[in-house]
C-alpha cells in the first residue's frame, strides 16, 4: 500500500511529497532540495520535517480509487471560512453597499437588475492551482500524490455579499497597522474608510502604533473618515504608525470589548496574522460579535497561498535602483564589486525579483539556497573569476541569506523575531580580504539601501493591489467572516482562512521557474 504524509490543507512551497533520501556519499534529497554536505543541508531538510511532522497531518491512502475525494473533502473543511454564525445566533439583513447605477433599466427587452448581480455568491470560487504538473521531476512541481495527479482545488471568492450580517449604523470599526512598514498601508487604510462608508458605517477610528495602541494608556484612538484620509495614498508609511511587540491577547480583547469594537481591520505579516487568530479565538470564546479581517502586508511577499502581498512590487521597484547604482559603481570602478543588501527575513523574493527586474546582478544570494563562500565553488573563486573576464561584478545578497556561515546571536526582536547576523557586512569585509590576500586590487562598494525600500508610497500596481484589498476586507467583515485574511490568487481575489495562511513562511522553491530564470539571468553556478 502506498501511503504517504498528506499535508493539511493543500500544496504550498513544501507540499511536494518526495520521499527523503540518504546515500552513503551524504548527498540528501527530497523533492528539489539537494545538498552537497549533510550538515549544510540541515537548516533546509529541518523546515520540511517542521512541516511534515505537524501533528495535523494525517496520511492518506493513494490506492484508494476515491483518495482525490477525501483530500477535496479535506481541503474544503482546511479552506472553510470561519463566519460569526458558527457560534452566534446571527440574522442577515440585504446589503446596504449598492453601487449607484441606475435600476431597473431594460436593456434589449430584459431588466438588467433582476438578470444580473453585483454581489459575489458563498459558493463561488478561485482555483487554487492552475497548473497540471506531469510528473514530480517538473520543474516547481508541487505534487500531492507520487504520481503528481492534479487534484482541482478552490479557494472563497472575495467580494461583496447580497446579505450582510451588521447594521451599518451600529458599527463601529478599527483599523490597525501592525510590524515594519510596508508600502502600500495607507492606501489599504483608505480603501477600507471608503467602503465601510459607501456600507453607511459612521464610527470608524484608528489603533495608533500597531497592537500597543490597544493597551497603551496614553495613546488614544484616532477618528477616521473620506475626508481625513482622502490624501493619505500620497505618501509612504502608515496614518496610524506601527510597532513590533506589545501583544498580550487577553489585554488587547478587553480592550477591544471596552472600545465597543464590531469590526476590526489588522494590516500586517505574519506574526501580526498569528496575533490575529489569538484575538479572534479569544473573541469567539467570550462570544463577542465581532468581525476580525486581516490584510496581509509584507514587502518579503512570504505569506502563504497567495500571488503576491501589497508592498512587495514597490519594494522590488526601489530595490532595483540600488542594484543599478551598485551597477554603475563596479562597472566605473577598476575590478569594481558592488554589492547589494536587501531585506528578506526568510525568504528572498526581493533579492530574486529585483536581481531578475534590473538584469545587472551576478550572482544572487537568498536564504533558501545554501553556499559556499570559500573553496572551488565558492562565491569568492567565481568572484575571481567575474573579475578576470569582466572586470566588474555585482551581487545581491538577501538579510536572511548565508546565516549558517555566520556566528548567530540568539537575541530576538520586540515580536519574538531573531536578530539575524549582518551577511551584508561579512561579505564586504570577506570579499576585501580575499582580494587583499592575493594581491589583486578589488574596489567593493557596498549598499544597503534597508528601510528605503518600504517607507516609499505604493506605485502603481501596488496601489491596485491595496484598494481591491481593502474593499474586499471590508465586504468580508459584513459578510459575517472573521478570522480570516484577503489576498490574490491566480490574479484573483479570494478570502482564506487566517490559520490556513499562518502554517509557515512563503519561500522562494529552489526548484521553480522563476529560481531557473534568476540563475539564467545571473548565469551564477551552484556555490556548494
Ligand atoms: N505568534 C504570535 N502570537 C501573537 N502575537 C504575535 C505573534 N507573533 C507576532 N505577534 C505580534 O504581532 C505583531 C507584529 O509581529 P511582527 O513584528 O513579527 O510583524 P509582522 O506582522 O510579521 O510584519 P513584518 O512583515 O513587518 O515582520 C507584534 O505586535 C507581535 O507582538
Ligand atoms: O527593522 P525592523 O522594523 O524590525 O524591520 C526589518 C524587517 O522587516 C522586514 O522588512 C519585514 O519583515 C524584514 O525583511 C526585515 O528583517
Ligand atoms: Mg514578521
Amino acid at each position: 500500500m502506498a501511503s504517504h504524509t498528506l499535508i493539511q490543507g493543500f500544496p504550498s512551497t513544501y507540499v511536494k511529497l518526495g520521499i527523503l533520501r540518504s546515500s552513503s556519499n551524504g548527498v540528501r534529497s527530497w523533492g528539489s532540495l539537494v545538498c552537497r554536505k549533510k550538515k549544510r543541508c540541515k537548516p533546509l531538510l529541518m523546515k520540511i520535517n517542521a512541516v511534515i511532522n505537524d501533528p495535523s497531518h494525517s496520511t492518506i491512502d493513494f490506492d484508494d480509487p476515491d483518495w482525490k475525494i477525501h483530500y477535496q473533502e479535506k481541503f474544503e473543511e482546511c479552506i472553510r471560512l470561519p463566519h460569526l454564525s458558527d457560534n452566534l445566533n446571527v440574522t442577515p439583513r440585504h446589503t446596504t453597499f449598492s453601487l449607484k447605477k441606475r435600476v431597473g433599466q431594460v436593456i434589449n427587452g430584459i431588466d438588467s437588475s433582476e438578470e444580473k448581480s453585483d454581489y459575489v455568491n458563498d459558493d463561488d470560487r478561485a482555483l487554487l492551482k492552475v497548473i497540471k504538473f506531469s510528473s514530480p521531476t517538473s520543474a516547481g512541481a508541487e505534487c500531492i500524490d507520487p504520481y503528481c495527479n492534479w487534484v482541482e482545488l478552490w479557494v472563497h471568492r472575495a467580494g461583496p455579499r447580497k446579505q450582510i450580517y451588521f447594521e451599518p449604523e451600529n458599527v463601529k470599526a478599527a483599523i490597525v497597522t501592525c510590524g515594519g512598514l510596508c508600502p502600500g498601508l495607507n492606501d489599504v487604510i483608505r480603501q477600507i474608510v471608503f467602503t465601510l462608508e459607501v456600507y453607511g458605517v459612521k464610527e470608524i477610528v484608528g489603533i495608533p502604533f500597531g497592537y500597543r495602541g490597544f493597551v497603551d494608556e496614553e495613546l488614544t484612538e484616532i477618528k477616521l473618515s473620506r475626508d481625513i484620509v482622502q490624501n493619505i495614498n500620497l505618501s509612504g508609511g502608515s496614518l496610524l504608525g506601527v510597532s513590533r511587540g506589545g501583544a498580550n491577547i487577553n489585554d488587547i480583547v478587553d480592550r477591544i470589548q471596552a472600545k465597543n469594537i464590531s469590526m476590526l481591520f489588522v494590516l500586517g505579516g505574519n506574526g501580526t496574522h498569528a496575533g490575529t487568530q489569538a484575538i479572534h479565538d479569544e473573541c469567539q470564546k467570550r462570544r463577542m460579535k465581532i468581525s476580525i479581517i486581516c490584510v496581509p502586508k509584507t514587502i518579503d511577499n512570504d505569506i502563504l497561498l497567495m500571488d503576491k502581498t501589497f508592498g512587495f512590487d514597490t519594494a522590488v521597484e526601489e530595490a532595483q535602483r540600488a542594484i543599478n547604482s551598485a551597477y554603475i559603481e563596479a562597472h566605473s570602478a577598476y575590478n569594481g564589486i558592488g554589492l547589494v543588501k536587501l531585506m528578506g527575513r526568510s525568504s528572498g523574493f526581493i533579492a530574486m525579483h529585483a536581481s531578475l527586474s534590473s538584469g545587472q546582478t551576478d550572482i544572487c544570494l537568498i536564504p533558501e539556497v545554501p553556499f559556499d563562500l570559500e573553496g572551488q565553488y565558492g562565491v569568492l573563486n567565481y568572484l575571481e573569476k567575474l573579475m578576470q573576464k569582466k572586470g566588474s561584478a555585482v551581487i545581491c545578497v538577501a538579510e536572511g541569506a548565508g546565516q549558517d556561515l555566520l556566528e548567530r546571536s540568539n537575541a530576538t526582536d520586540a515580536s519574538g523575531n531573531v536578530v539575524l547576523a549582518d551577511i551584508g557586512v561579512y561579505l564586504q569585509q570577506n570579499i576585501k580580504k580575499h582580494f587583499k590576500d592575493l594581491g589583486i586590487p578589488a574596489d567593493v562598494k557596498y549598499i544597503d539601501p534597508t528601510y528605503m525600500i518600504r517607507a516609499v508610497r505604493a506605485n502603481a500596481s501596488d496601489a491596485i493591489l491595496c484598494t481591491v484589498l481593502g474593499q474586499n476586507a471590508v465586504h468580508g467583515a459584513f459578510a459575517g467572516f472573521s478570522g480570516i485574511t484577503v489576498g490574490i490568487c491566480n490574479s484573483h481575489y479570494v478570502y482564506l482562512p487566517i490559520s490556513e495562511v499562518i502554517k509557515s513562511h512563503r519561500l522562494v522553491d529552489p526548484n521553480s521557474r522563476m529560481w531557473h530564470r534568476c540563475l539564467t539571468s545571473t548565469g551564477q553556478p551552484d556555490f556548494i
